[in-house]
């Protein structure tokens, strides 16, 4: 996602810290979700988490990691383990199921390819406005010419391409624009995000793409490929070319920290019988809403949960021979009332690199400003009294690469004032409010946990997604009796 940069100055912690729960911008459609769901049989032990936040704020990310990844080979140590849970959890050959991500990933190449032509277009229209004289300043377009406006024109057959890959991954697809409003101090290029509905998330759609074998759907695919492949090195001279990068860095756009972002891979993408890396799917961006679930049998008895200087305990987790059941709900923030009826361990992930950034769906607010709103709604809910609540402040690379760039966290959070721009220090000025709030709104008794992640960092990933799983498992969080 590219947002508009907008100042914020309304993030004030003792005003949030004492002002009620605030109501969200977001949409309610799906909050009759729990009434709907058929109640699952689940052991009594059963660990049940939560995983909230903000759209983009790497949910469905940090579960793929979770499942499919990361957590597996990091917490049992045991290669086994791991291909007998893809096979339990996922119940088809993970090889079919990694090949299944390429649909996403064109589609995730597709876009980044039309949101670069859309800047570039824009970047042309405002120069030919200047031209004429009906525009007071001029930009960086005049590196563009003749031969760009070609490249640019028949990379337009991407648009039907993008559409396509639409309607194969979804007939529920939809779009959400951001609504009206201000233009704000920087360019804001049009996002179009590309959204699911699906009652099981990732896995239905990919089963879907899957079991359409030989059909249409998978001559879509085909010809999807083969279309995009034909353009493949009009892509590459366009995003490598010097004028691009010069319009890019004029507008302020770092079009590599986009969500889904894969036009530097595109060569290996586009080649012949490529199949999609851990990584890769790691990366690759689907918009989901509603509650997901994914639910599968942990074998404690081949269990072992090392140490990790993070979690809480001193003592590695000791297995017992007993199978444990595990729910993970990845859930859209406008389903979250039903879901605290429930007793759950949430896991929040909140990107910190978006502390420059606005809402898509309400451009005038401020990313940190709703994640402070979610994060209070959470902390003071009543429901959740008893739950261990874990943060994870997601996004930490792309935070640093912003402060390395130069972009300064006061001219976005007044509060911040003139500290250090550098990463150490406003990490850990973030970590200190989000602590500073939760003490306000937390019931006596309940710790603080957090974790600073970059969740598209598998290896880092599987330190914190362990040791916060060892935590659990060792009900580490004996205060609240519930996990
Ligand atoms: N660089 C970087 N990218 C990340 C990180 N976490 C997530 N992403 C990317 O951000 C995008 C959004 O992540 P998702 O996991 O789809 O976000 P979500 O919270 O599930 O979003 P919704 O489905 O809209 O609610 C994906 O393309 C991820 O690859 C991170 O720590 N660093
Ligand atoms: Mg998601």
């Amino acid at each position: 996602m590219v947002s508009r940069h907008l100042r914020s100055d309304s993030i004030d912690p003792l005003s949030l810290a004492i002002a009620p729960p605030p109501e969200r911008p977001r949409n309610r459609e799906l909050r009759g979700y729990a009434k709907r769901r058929k109640p699952m049989r689940l052991a009594d032990d059963a660990v049940q988490v939560l995983v909230l936040g903000q759209s983009m704020s790497g949910k469905s990310t940090t579960i793929k990691s979770e499942l499919t990844v990361v957590l597996w080979p990091a917490v049992t140590g045991n290669p086994d383990a791991l291909r007998d849970f893809q096979m339990a959890y996922a119940q088809k050959s993970w090889a079919e199921e990694r090949a299944s991500w390429r649909a996403v990933i064109l589609l995730n190449l597709v876009r980044s390819v039309n949101n670069l032509i859309d800047i570039l277009t824009e970047t042309l229209d405002s120069a030919d406005l200047f031209n004429l004289g009906l525009l007071g300043t001029s930009s960086a377009a005049y590196a563009l010419n003749e031969t760009h406006r070609t490249i640019m024109k028949r990379l337009g057959v991407l648009r039907q391409i993008e559409r396509d890959l639409r309607m194969l991954l979804g007939s529920g697809a939809s779009e959400i624009e951001p609504e009206g409003g201000d233009e704000g101090p920087q360019f804001n290029p049009k996002v179009q995000e590309f959204c699911v509905r699906s009652s099981s998330g990732w896995k239905d759609i990919l089963g879907r793409i899957r079991s359409s074998g030989t059909g249409k759907d998978q001559d879509l695919q085909g010809k999807a490929f083969q279309v995009v492949r034909s353009s493949q090195d009009d892509i590459l001279r366009i995003w490598k070319d010097p004028a691009t990068k010069s319009v890019l860095k004029n507008r302020q756009v770092t079009i590599e920290d986009t969500p889904g972002f894969f036009l530097g891979d595109a060569e290996r993408i586009l080649s012949p019988g490529y199949e999609p890396s851990d990584q890769d799917i790691v990366r690759a961006r689907l918009r989901t809403t509603g509650v997901q679930e994914y639910t599968f049998t942990l074998d404690r008895s081949t269990t072992t949960v090392p140490y990790n200087g993070d979690s809480q305990s001193k003592t590695p987790f000791t297995a017992n021979h007993t199978p444990q059941d595990w729910i993970i709900y990845d859930v859209a923030e406008s389903c979250l009332d039903p879901l605290l009826q429930r007793n759950h361990c949430p896991h929040l992930p909140t990107p910190l690199s978006s502390f420059n950034e606005t809402l898509a769906e309400a451009p005038r607010v401020n990313c940190m400003d709703d994640t402070f709103a979610l994060w209070k709604t959470i902390c003071s809910n009543k429901l959740l009294a008893k739950v261990q609540i874990i943060l994870f402040m997601n996004k930490t690379d792309i935070l640093r690469k912003k402060l390395e760039s130069g972009i300064k966290v006061r001219h976005y959070i007044q509060e911040f004032h003139d500290k250090g721009n550098d990463y150490e220090t406003v990490a850990t000025w973030f970590k200190k409010l989000f602590k500073r709030l939760y003490a306000a709104s937390t019931p006596p008794g309940r710790e603080f946990v957090a974790h600073f992640t970059s969740v598209v960092d598998t290896e880092s990933t599987a330190q914190t997604l362990a040791a916060v799983q060892g935590a659990i498992l060792r009900s580490d969080f004996v205060n609240t009796g519930l996990l």
